[in-house]
């Protein structure tokens, strides 16, 4: 892929009070309007304290996971151990970055060719939709890949409260592959071994300005997940992300202080397509902005990922080729609808 160019952040288009040009003019979802009333659908939710408690606790929760992994692809996460007053410090950070002044956020603003840093949609294809959103994104892990540079130095507590946030993740993301493992009766570090030390964390802080096209712009369009799991911290009050499900499209319900989690294409891999990797995207609206916080946590660079062992019978030919993720070629995807995991697809 050539460089990532980037265009004006939507924040500054929407205060403006111009109409937005034709580059975000995504259309209507099959003919209809992106903003149509779409049915709320409770999503299955997974007690993190009952997973890593007692056996007999534990197990009436593994299967409650088992569950939400083979039909939504997601789950929310409630007693993950972090305090409500931790999770509120992560919402406050997030809406105090976006709402410092353009000269402060443009500090941090993205270099050419970069992934990292403040900007807009990243451009790969000159005739690309562009989504209504503005991003920061920032590495979380492993150490020597942190360019703290991008880091906001405002407010104050943004470094220390988003470092905490990564670790909390870390931590969160190495009891749900462990249980994810054992849900399928596999050895616990199956999913963590293929993942891989140093592995890979990141942080993209999404912020949707209201807009003036609801029905016809979108804010993330339809995509499946890269990464191995992703941890969404979603707007406290804006509703706005939807999943597909036997395609329907279903907004999910706001549950304050619980985490999101997705699984992504990755781990579709290494469970041999026990887990569901699902579509989503995120609608916006005209009258209020949403905040969210998506951490994707992806597999080392460089190993490859695979079926695992334990899942591959006569009975469940393997259905995947071993692949390398590569952030690159998922964003070129990304913009064209497809998915890279289509290309490991045996
Ligand atoms: O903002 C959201 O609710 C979803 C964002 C998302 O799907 C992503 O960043 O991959
Ligand atoms: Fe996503």
């Amino acid at each position: 892929m050539g460089s990532v160019s980037m265009a004006t952040p939507v924040q500054e288009l929407a205060t403006d009070g111009q109409d937005p040009s034709e580059r975000y003019n995504y259309g209507g979802s099959g003919g209809g309007a992106l903003n149509a009333s779409v049915p709320l659908v409770e999503i299955p939710t997974v007690d993190v304290g009952s997973l890593i408690s007692s056996p007999s606790a534990a197990n009436h929760e593994l299967q409650k996971l088992s569950l939400a992994l083979s039909s939504w692809g997601c789950f929310q996460v409630v007693n993950h151990g972090m305090t409500d007053s931790f999770v509120d410090r992560v919402h406050e950070i997030s809406k105090q970055f976006f709402d410092l002044p353009k000269e402060e956020k443009h500090r941090y603003i993205r270099e050419p060719d970069s992934i990292e840093g403040y900007g807009t949609d990243m451009i790969v294809a000159e005739n690309q939709t562009l989504d209504w959103i503005d991003r920061l994104y920032l590495t979380l892990n492993p150490p020597n890949q942190v360019q703290l540079k991008f880091w906001p130095e405002k407010p104050e507590t943004f470094r220390e409260t988003l470092q905490e946030y990564g670790v909390k993740l870390g931590e969160l993301n190495q009891i749900l592959l462990k249980a994810m493992a054992k849900s399928l009766d596999l050895e616990e570090n199956c999913f963590l071994d293929q993942y891989g030390e140093g592995a890979l964390m990141t942080a993209r802080f999404n912020l949707y300005p209201p807009c003036p096209r609801p029905d016809q712009i979108i804010g993330v369009k339809p995509h499946a997940d890269a990464s191995a799991l992703t941890f969404l911290l979603p707007d406290k009050e804006v509703g706005g992300l939807q999943f597909l499900k036997d395609n329907e499209w279903f907004t999910v319900p706001i549950i304050p202080h619980a985490l999101l989690v997705n699984v992504g294409d990755q781990a579709e891999i290494m469970s041999n397509g026990e887990f569901k990797s699902p579509i989503h995207r995120a609608v916006v609206n005209s009258e209020r902005k949403r905040i969210s916080l998506a951490a994707p946590s992806i597999p080392h660079d460089g190993n490859e990922i695979e079926p695992v062992e334990g899942l591959v019978s006569e009975e469940r030919p393997r259905l995947f080729r071993k692949m390398k993720y590569n952030g690159r070629t998922h964003l070129r995807y990304y913009q064209s609808g497809r998915r890279v995991v289509d290309d490991a697809r045996i």
